[in-house]
C-alpha cells in the first residue's frame, strides 16, 4: 500500500480534477491510499475517489501532511501550486516542500511533473 498526498490551490483545482480523471486507472487502485487537504479532498471525492480528508490548507492541512511526511507515512506528494496567487499559509507550504526534500519524498508541483511521477510509480 502506497500513500499519495494530493493538494491543489484554488486556481489549480480544475487541473487537479483533470489529472485525477486522466490517471483514474492507476490512482483508483486498492494499493493506493489518497490523503488530501480539505477542499482538494472534497473535489477528489466528487471525482469518484476514496480519500482521507485533512484540514483545509489555510487551516493547517498542509502542516498535517507535512507532519505525515516527517513520520515517513507519505510516498509521494502531488501539489499543484498556484504561483500567481498569494497564500496566507505560505510558511506551511514551504515546510511541506522542505520536508519532502529532507525525507526524499517525490514531489510534483505541476501536472507535467506529476504525469512523469505517476508513470514511474505505476
Ligand atoms: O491551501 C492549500 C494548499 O496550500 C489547499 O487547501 P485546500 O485543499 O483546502 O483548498
Amino acid at each position: 500500500m502506497k500513500t499519495i498526498a494530493i493538494i491543489a490551490h484554488d486556481g489549480k483545482k480544475p487541473e487537479m480534477v483533470q489529472f485525477l480523471n486522466e490517471f483514474r486507472e492507476t490512482l483508483n487502485s486498492n494499493q493506493i491510499k489518497i490523503i488530501a487537504t480539505g477542499t482538494t479532498g472534497s473535489k477528489t471525492e466528487a471525482a469518484g475517489y476514496k480519500v482521507e480528508k485533512l484540514l483545509s490548507g489555510p487551516l493547517g492541512g498542509d502542516a498535517q501532511i507535512a507532519a505525515r511526511i516527517a513520520e515517513g507515512l507519505v510516498d509521494m506528494v502531488i501539489f499543484f501550486r498556484d504561483p500567481m496567487d498569494k497564500h496566507p499559509h505560505e510558511p506551511d507550504i514551504f515546510m511541506l516542500m522542505r520536508l519532502c526534500d529532507v525525507h526524499n519524498v517525490p514531489l510534483a508541483t505541476n501536472p507535467a511533473t506529476a504525469r512523469l511521477l505517476i508513470r514511474g510509480f505505476a
